[in-house]
């Protein structure tokens, strides 16, 4: 039971994050939701009220990519609940035109909300310690042609959690820092696949999207969230990558001496 903790998690309007935030609230955890998108996080926060009851769950309107909505927002919701336990970065988008604004959202706004969350929840700061839990990809374990940016910037928030959780176990700030993986999930993201607005340069690769998806088939978001409530639950897991797939879900296990070819130079 997640009773008395509090969690935050971002781009909870719709998809992968609505349905960690009512993983959450079914093992008896307080949300604060974050996204861009007020009208759809406003009328979540009604119906889950309705489910949870009131005080459960607050909808806070901010884009990840701004340091300034996003450090402002967070400082409302300690105001509000008092702490965090349980940190999610999990808004993301697909966007190969405009790739600035996906590493400012994939990349730069995990790296934002982890450090905001760090700060508030390391013992040297007098906080409780507690999880942090980066949305990567299997795109962030491997190439998704279709999308580099997109790639790169999963495999960016594979390492940084890596790294970190590294840091964070070194410095004894008694947070662990986890990525979730998954495979393709049925939600709005993955219609990107199909529209050259989202894929750009690269809309002509759609058909290796589409193997891709065969290799590796859709999966339901409520499968995702039992995987990231295992992460949540398992104090044990700190610098974890957790692979979720159609077959279930799987630790990924990074070499520890990386394979070679030499060449002669
Ligand atoms: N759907 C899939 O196949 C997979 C998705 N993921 C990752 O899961 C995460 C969630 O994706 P989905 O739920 O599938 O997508 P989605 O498009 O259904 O939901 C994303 C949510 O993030 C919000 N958002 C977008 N930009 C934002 C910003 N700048 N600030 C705050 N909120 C913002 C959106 O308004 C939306 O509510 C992403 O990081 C995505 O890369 C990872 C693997 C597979
Ligand atoms: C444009 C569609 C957006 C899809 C969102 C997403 O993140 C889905 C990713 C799903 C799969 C990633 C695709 C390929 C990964 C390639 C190889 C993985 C190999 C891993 C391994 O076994 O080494």
């Amino acid at each position: 039971m997640l009773k008395g903790k509090v969690a935050v998690v971002s781009g909870a309007a719709q998809g992968l994050g609505k349905s960690f935030t009512h993983i959450l609230l079914e093992n008896g955890a307080q949300v604060a939701m974050l996204d861009v998108d007020e009208a759809g996080g406003q009328e979540l926060q009604v119906q889950l009220n309705q489910q949870f009851g009131l005080e459960r769950t607050q909808f806070y309107k901010a884009d990840v990519a701004s340091e300034l909505q996003f450090t402002d927002v967070f400082q409302k919701i300690v105001s509000k609940f008092g702490h965090i336990d349980i940190f999610c970065n999990n808004a993301g988008i697909v966007d190969e035109k405009n790739w600035e604004k996906t590493v400012s959202i994939n990349l730069s706004g995990v790296v934002r909300g982890t450090y905001l969350a760090l700060d508030h929840m390391k013992k040297q700061n007098g906080g409780k310690g507690g999880i942090i839990i980066n949305v990567a990809s299997l795109a962030g374990l491997g190439p998704l042609p279709s999308a580099p940016v997109y790639t790169a910037t999963k495999f960016g928030v594979v390492g940084f959690t890596r790294a970190l959780s590294m840091a964070s176990q070194a410095s004894g700030y008694g947070v662990r820092i986890n990525a979730l993986c998954p495979s393709f999930v049925r939600t709005s993201l993955i219609d990107s696949f199909n529209q050259k607005e989202k894929t750009g340069n690269f809309h002509n690769l759609a058909a290796i999207t589409q193997s891709l998806m065969e290799k590796f088939p859709i999966i339901e978001v409520e499968q995702v969230a039992k995987a990231f409530l295992h992460l949540v639950k398992d104090e044990c897991v700190d610098g974890a990558a957790l692979l979720v797939k159609n077959t279930g879900a799987e630790y990924v296990i990074f070499p520890k001496d990386m394979e070679t070819t030499p060449i002669s130079i």
